[in-house]
C-alpha cells in the first residue's frame, strides 16, 4: 500500500512508515516536526521526554537521519551520534535505502557511516524510508539553456543524497526511492551548490533549486606533490624501448640535457622530478622537434609529463598571440581525456609545470557549471585547454571554443578515445571546420594499451611520418604489481571481499573495482557497515560527490574506494596499495589499466581479482597472457577456463571481446548520460 506524501499539504510531516515496517522500533509511527513530537502506532504522543530509547525526535535543526544501531535496529541518529551518520555535506558515506532496491534486506538496514558531524548536513532525506509516492517538483538546471526548469517525479531518489525529494531521475531503476520525506533542507559544503526544498511555490509544491556545481580551483600547493618514486624506479632503465618511424630524434638521458627551458627545469625540480622515465626520455625530444607521436608505456610511468613538458617548452619558445574575446577563445593546445577526474588531474599537471610562466590553463568537463567554465576560459583566454569530449563539443557547438589557433592536439588514453564509445566525438572535433589540418598541427597520442586495430585507425589522424614509441610490451601490465587471481563465484564474492580486506594488514588505499554502479553502492554500503570506511565513485553520482569521494580517499578519510570503470584509467593516487577486481572487466586492456592504479612509479602494488568461471571465461586466455608477461603465477583453474572456452563454440564474442566496450556510446546517444556510463 502506498500513501501520498510528496503532495501533502503539510510538507512538514514526514514519511509515515507502513504499519509493521518498523520492526525494531515498533513504537514509532511518525514524527511531526511542527509539534516536535513522535507518535506511536496506537497514537500515543511522545514528547522529548517520553520517546523510547534509540528514538530521537527529528527537528529541522538537528535533521539527523536514520540509521541502524549496533543491533541493526532502525534508529534515528542525532548529530551527537555520528557512528552511522551520513553526511550530505561531504557526501562520502554510504547508505542503503530500503525503499529502493533492497526492501527485503531488513537485517542490513544500515545506511550511512561517516565520521563527519557537521550541522549543515541534513541527512534524513536520503533514506526515503517512507511508503508514499511523493509528487515533487524539482528545479533542475538546464545546462543547454542555462536556466532552471521544473521536473516532476514521484518518489525520493535514494541514491546520491543530493537529489531532491520528488525527483525520480530518468528512470534508471536504482535511483527510484519511494516516497519518503520532502521537508528537508540540504546545504552542501562545496562552493556554489545548495538545495532548499522548504520553499513552496503557489501550488504548495516545494521548489528546489539546484545550483550548478562549481568545482574548487586546482591551484593549491597540495596538488604539486605527485607520487614519490619507489624502489623499482631504477628498473625502468632495463625496459626495452622500441621506436619506429623515419629519422626519430635522439632520446635524452636527463632533464638537464633535454634542452627544456629553465623555468620548466625549475618547476620539475620543485615537483621532485630528478630523473626522467623512459617514456619521457623518448617522447620529450620527439615532441620538441615537432613530430607527431603515438606512444605506449606502462601505467604509472609518467606519460602525462612526457607530453606536457615539451608542449609547454614549445609554447614558451615560440609564443604566438592568444586570441579570445567575450564570446570565444582559441586555445593553442587541446588535450582530451575520457573522464572528468582525469581531465582535472591532467590540468593540475599542466598547472604545476607552467607555474611562473604566462601560459593559461583551462578546463572543461561535464557535471559542472557551464556558465562558470565559460566565464573562466573567456576571462583571460587559454593556451592549454584540457577537456572531456562531451563538454568540449558543447562549447564548440556554441562557438565558445574554436580551433583556429590549435598547434597541438593530444589524446590521452588514446585507445579509449578512439574506441567505438568516443570515436564519433573525436571525429567531430577533428573534422570541425576550424581545426587545422593534420599537416598544420602536431598530434600526440598516449596510452598504456594500444590494440592493433585502434593503432591502425589512429594513424589516419597522424602525419605519415609520425613516430611510434613502445616502452616495454604494448598493453602489458606493470611488473611492480603482484597479481593474484582467485576463483570466486558470483554469490561468494561479498564474503570473499570481506575476508581479503580483513586479512590485509591495513586496508588503507584499496580500490575495489566493480562493473555496475549499483554494485558499487551495495559494496560501499556493506563495507561501511562492517567498519571499513568506504566511499565510491561512479557515473551515477553527482559530480560534487565524485570529487568529494576522491578527496576523501586521497586524504585517507576513507580507506576504501569502490569504483566502476570511471576510475580505471589514468587516476594517479598516492598510497594505493591494493586493487581488488570484485568483478573482472570485459576487456584485458581495462584490466591492465585498473591494476595500474597501484604499483606506480616503481612502487610495489598488489592486485587481487575474482574470477567467476561462469562469466569471466572469455577473459581467461588473455588474462593468462598478461600474467605470464608480468612474470606472475597462473592458477590452474584459469588454464582450465581458457581451455573450456576454446572448446566451446557457443561463446559469443570470444575472438573479439572488445565489441563489449561500446556501451557508453549507446547511452550517450540516447541522452541518458552526458558522458559516462560507468
Ligand atoms: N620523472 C619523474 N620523476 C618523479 N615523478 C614522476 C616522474 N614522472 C612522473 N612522475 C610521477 O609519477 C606519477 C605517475 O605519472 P602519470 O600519471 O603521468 O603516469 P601515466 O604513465 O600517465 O599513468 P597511466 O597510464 O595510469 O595514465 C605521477 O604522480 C607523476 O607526478
Amino acid at each position: 500500500m502506498e500513501e501520498t506524501v510528496g503532495n501533502s499539504s503539510d510538507a512538514n510531516k514526514i514519511s509515515q512508515p507502513a504499519v509493521g515496517e518498523w520492526k525494531n522500533n515498533e513504537n514509532v509511527s511518525y514524527v511531526d516536526h511542527e509539534q516536535n513530537i513522535a507518535k506511536t502506532l496506537n497514537d500515543t504522543i511522545l514528547n522529548d521526554n517520553s520517546v523510547p530509547e534509540n528514538v530521537v525526535i527529528e527537528t529541522q535543526e538537528n535533521n539527523c537521519g536514520f540509521s541502524n544501531n549496533e543491533n541493526t535496529q532502525d534508529t534515528w541518529l542525532t548529530e551527537t551520534e555520528p557512528k552511522y551518520h551520513y553526511s550530505n555535506k561531504n557526501n562520502s558515506g554510504y547508505r542503503k535505502g530500503t525503499g529502493g532496491y533492497d526492501k527485503s534486506n531488513n537485517a542490513n538496514n544500515s545506511y550511512e557511516k561517516s565520521s563527519n558531524n557537521d550541522s549543515s548536513s541534513n541527512n534524513g532525506h536520503v533514506r526515503g524510508r517512507g511508503r508514499g509516492r511523493g509528487r515533487g517538483v524539482t528545479k533542475r538546471y538546464d545546462e543547454e539553456n542555462e536556466s532552471f526548469r521544473d521536473e516532476y517525479g514521484s518518489g525520493i531518489d535514494n541514491h546520491g543524497g543530493n537529489t531532491p525529494p520528488g525527483h525520480r531521475g530518468r528512470g534508471r531503476g536504482f535511483n527510484r526511492g519511494r516516497g519518503g520525506r520532502r521537508d528537508q533542507s540540504v546545504s552542501f559544503g562545496w562552493h556554489g551548490y545548495s538545495e532548499d526544498s522548504h520553499k513552496k511555490n503557489e501550488n504548495d509544491k516545494p521548489t528546489i533549486t539546484k545550483a550548478p556545481y562549481i568545482p574548487p580551483d586546482i591551484e593549491n600547493e597540495e596538488s604539486i606533490a605527485g607520487i614519490e618514486a619507489g624502489s623499482n624506479f631504477d628498473k625502468y632503465n632495463t625496459i626495452e624501448v622500441k621506436v619506429s618511424g623515419t629519422n626519430p630524434p635522439k632520446s635524452m638521458t636527463s632533464f638537464q640535457s633535454s634542452g627544456l627551458r629553465t623555468i620548466l627545469l625549475d618547476n620539475l625540480s620543485n615537483c621532485n622530478f630528478s630523473t626522467p622515465t623512459p617514456v619521457q626520455n623518448y617522447a620529450i625530444p620527439i615532441i620538441i622537434e615537432g613530430r607527431d607521436l603515438m606512444a605506449s608505456a606502462q601505467t604509472g610511468s609518467g606519460k602525462t609529463a612526457a607530453y606536457v613538458l615539451p608542449i609547454l617548452h614549445n609554447l614558451l619558445k615560440q609564443p604566438t598571440q592568444l586570441i579570445y574575446d567575450e564570446h570565444h577563445c582559441e586555445p593553442h593546445v587541446v588535450i582530451i581525456a575520457p573522464t572528468r577526474e582525469l581531465v582535472s588531474q591532467i590540468s593540475e599537471c599542466v598547472w604545476k609545470f607552467s607555474k611562473g610562466t604566462d601560459i593559461r590553463n583551462g578546463l572543461l568537463y561535464g557535471g559542472t557549471s557551464v556558465y562558470h567554465q565559460k566565464s573562466k576560459i573567456l576571462q583571460r583566454g587559454v593556451h592549454i585547454l584540457t577537456a572531456t569530449p562531451g563538454r568540449l563539443i558543447d562549447f564548440v557547438e556554441k562557438g565558445i571554443v574554436t580551433f583556429s589557433s590549435v598547434k597541438f592536439f593530444v589524446l590521452d588514453e588514446a585507445d579509449r578515445m578512439l574506441d567505438m564509445g568516443f570515436k564519433p566525438d573525436i571525429e567531430q572535433v577533428l573534422t570541425n571546420s576550424t581545426m587545422p589540418s593534420i599537416e598544420s598541427r602536431q598530434t600526440i597520442m598516449f596510452s598504456a594499451t594500444f590494440a592493433s586495430p585502434i593503432q591502425h585507425m589512429a594513424t589516419s589522424y597522424l602525419k605519415s611520418d609520425y613516430i611510434f614509441v613502445a616502452v616495454g610490451e604494448i598493453g602489458g601490465a606493470c611488473k611492480d604489481v603482484v597479481q593474484t587471481v582467485i576463483e570466486v563465484t558470483k554469490f561468494k564474492k561479498k564474503n570473499a571481499l570481506l575476508d581479503i580486506i580483513k586479512e590485509m594488514e591495513n586496508c588503507q588505499g584499496t580500490i575495489v573495482f566493480v562493473e555496475r554502479k549499483k554494485v558499487a553502492d551495495y559494496t560501499a554500503a556493506y563495507l561501511s557497515e562492517v567498519d571499513f570506511p568506504t566511499t565510491s565513485i561512479h557515473g551515477a553520482r553527482e559530480q560534487p560527490e565524485r570529487e568529494q569521494a576522491l578527496r576523501d580517499f586521497k586524504t585517507n578519510r576513507m580507506k576504501i574506494l569502490v569504483a566502476t570503470a570511471v576510475a580505471a584509467r589514468g587516476l594517479d593516487i598516492k598510497g594505493v596499495n591494493y586493487v581488488v577486481n570484485f568483478d573482472l572487466p570485459k576487456t584485458i586492456d581495462e584490466y591492465v589499466h585498473r591494476i595500474g592504479r597501484t604499483g606506480r612509479l616503481g612502487n610495489a602494488g598488489k592486485a587481487i581479482s575474482f574470477f567467476d568461471p561462469e562469466s569471466d571465461g572469455p577473459l581467461a586466455a588473455e588474462l593468462i597472457k598478461i600474467l605470464k608477461q608480468a612474470d606472475q603465477e597462473v592458477p590452474s583453474f584459469l588454464n582450465d577456463a581458457a581451455e573450456r572456452i576454446l572448446a566451446s563454440p557457443t561463446i559469443d564474442n570470444f575472438n573479439d571481446i572488445r565489441t563489449n566496450v561500446d556501451v557508453t556510446s549507446n547511452l550517450v546517444a540516447t541522452g541518458e548520460e552526458e558522458e559516462e556510463l560507468w
